[in-house]
């Protein structure tokens, strides 16, 4: 008998959106024109920021530590086709002629209805469901799976077992409130893995703490399966232009 599928409660769409610069492209331009592409980019930081001052979305910006990118975009939107057009506006600037795709990551905020439930409609559901993201000094995203194999298949266990282990898990995570927030995202139909993980920290090592001892829950310690992690450190508007010069 199949097990039973969890219900779940989506919220606005997700965007990850990882960039390479091309520093040498980026030097070999005229001062001005440097100047010009940044002043046109802080725009459209200061343009989303009002989108996010009337709530109808939200975004952050972190510069990546490591070789995998060099800046990482998270962008939350009420539809996808929102979330599609904002990438598209942000395509077409001149920053963005200096950026290589580096990763991107397509999901929707999501909670699942495993525990006891708050109504749909309760103001703090509808808050998780369209989260002002933080803008915490450290972020770290990760796309992960629930296994599937052999006796290790998630989706074959049934769903008291599947609530308990989540259960447990939140244990652990809430040992961190205030020290780390998460923002889970599905996406089943939409991306490579299940699930993407966004935690945001003042402090960067706890970042590594909750992972590491969450490795030890029986959620993950069986059922986890981890893609590429990126972290990286907060990057504001007033910081863009300091750090973009060459
Ligand atoms: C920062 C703390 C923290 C807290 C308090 C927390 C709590 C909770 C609760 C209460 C629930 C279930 C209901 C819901 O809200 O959906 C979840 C759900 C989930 N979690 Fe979580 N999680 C945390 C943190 C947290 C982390 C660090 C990870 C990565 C796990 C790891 O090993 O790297 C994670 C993953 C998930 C996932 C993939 C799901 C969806 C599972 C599914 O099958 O649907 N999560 N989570």
């Amino acid at each position: 008998m199949a097990a039973e599928a969890v219900e779940t409660l989506d919220g606005w769409y997700c965007l990850h959106d990882l960039r390479t610069i091309d520093w040498t492209s980026w030097k070999m331009v005229s001062d001005e024109e440097r100047k010009s592409a940044v002043d046109e980019f802080k725009d459209l930081l200061t343009k989303w920021e009002s989108v996010e001052a009337d709530e109808n979305g939200s975004h952050v910006l972190y510069k990546v530590v490591g070789q995998k990118a060099d800046l990482m975009f998270m962008f939350l939107r009420p539809t996808m086709n929102e979330l599609t057009d904002m990438e598209t506006e942000f395509n077409k600037s001149k920053f963005a002629e200096f950026l290589k795709p580096a990763y991107s990551y397509v999901s929707v905020v999501e909670l699942s209805k495993y525990g006891p439930q708050r109504p749909a409609d309760d103001p703090r559901t509808l808050e998780r469901l369209h989260p002002i993201l933080p803008k915490w000094e450290h972020m770290c995203f990760y796309p992960m799976d629930k296994r599937r194999q052999g006796e290790e298949n998630w989706y074959s266990l049934d769903f008291k077992e599947r609530a308990k282990l989540l259960y447990e898990h939140s244990k652990t995570g809430r040992k961190y409130a205030g020290e780390v927030k998460q923002v889970i995202t599905g996406s089943f139909g939409f991306d490579d893995w299940e699930w993407g993980v966004t935690l945001f920290a003042h402090d960067v090592l706890q970042l590594k703490k909750i992972v590491y001892e969450m490795r030890f829950d029986e959620v993950s310690a069986k059922y986890g399966e981890f893609g590429e992690f990126f972290v990286g450190n907060h990057l504001p508007k007033e910081d863009v232009s300091p750090y973009l010069s060459v």
